[in-house]
């Protein structure tokens, strides 16, 4: 899709969004970008099982994910993070409307492992030319869930959402906002970051937890043509840029 800049916002990063961020998204706009938003909400995902004393279990910062954590993911993202997030749009002024894959199978999915992870997906299509029109008109906010070939709802990492739709539709530039400002090593950002830097990082255990897929993600991204893919905690901070080789 031309001109298509697609913008994961973590759970954690929701209640943070400045006006640097929504300045941002409307010069976007009036330059004639398509701006998909797909939004998180693994920390209130989280909060809520606990409090409803339901385990959450992760593994390589995937959520397991049985029938009764699937339910109350989709409660989550589809009643409160989206929600919460279409509201700061608004009266941020940007025209905007809420998205999840059961709008016109706008996402379709499989299993990554049931045995291992339950309804957990990848995203395997997109609904190109629907996605296409609603975008000329308005940001979309995205949920990160997708739903198989016989309409059974998979949660979908958010990372791996936002990766996987800016793969399958070519977007131009992929941002992951976090609450860091970057990937960090010793306490400083790693401002550029090749593919082949990755392993060695995650066995030096410099990248753990949530950094984990989130750049797996992004390695995918840019190897199949997204041209750059930036981990910060706002849009107008560089953090870290990965890109297929140093200096392209
Ligand atoms: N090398 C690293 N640099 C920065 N953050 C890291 C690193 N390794 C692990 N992390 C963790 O990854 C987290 C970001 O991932 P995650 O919690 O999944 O964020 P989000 O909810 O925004 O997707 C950071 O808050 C930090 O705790
Ligand atoms: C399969 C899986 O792990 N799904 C994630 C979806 C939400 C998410 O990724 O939110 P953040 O970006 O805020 O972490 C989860 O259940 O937490």
């Amino acid at each position: 899709m031309v001109n298509l800049i697609i913008v994961k916002i973590g759970g954690n990063a929701i209640s943070k969004l400045n006006s640097d961020f929504f300045e941002q998204l409307r010069q976007w706009r009036q330059a004639g970008k398509k701006v998909l938003l797909i939004h998180g909400g693994g920390p209130q995902i989280s909060k809520l099982s606990a409090q409803l004393n339901v385990p959450t279990h992760k593994e390589n910062g995937i959520r397991v994910t049985d029938q009764e954590t699937l339910a109350l993911t989709k409660m989550v993202l589809l009643g409160n993070t989206q929600p919460a997030l279409l509201l700061r749009l608004a009266q941020e002024g940007l025209a905007a409307i809420g998205l999840n894959a059961s709008d016109q199978q706008l996402l379709t999915g499989t299993y990554v492992d049931q045995a291992a992870y339950g309804a957990v997906g990848s995203i395997t299509g997109v609904n190109e030319l629907a996605l296409s029109k609603i975008l000329n008109g308005q940001v979309g906010v995205l949920a990160p869930l997708a739903l198989t070939r016989d309409g059974k709802w998979l949660n979908v990492n958010a990372d791996t959402a936002a990766a996987d739709v800016a793969r399958l539709l070519k977007a131009s530039q992929l941002y992951l906002l976090t609450d860091v400002p970057g990937v960090l090593k010793d306490g400083k950002v790693i401002s550029a970051m090749i593919p082949q830097d990755l392993p060695q990082l995650i066995e030096d255990k410099v990248i753990t937890d949530g950094m984990q897929p989130k750049l797996s993600a992004a390695v995918r991204a840019v190897h199949a043509g997204v041209q750059a893919v930036r981990i910060t905690d706002q849009l107008t901070h560089p953090g870290t840029t990965l890109k297929m080789e140093a200096n392209d």
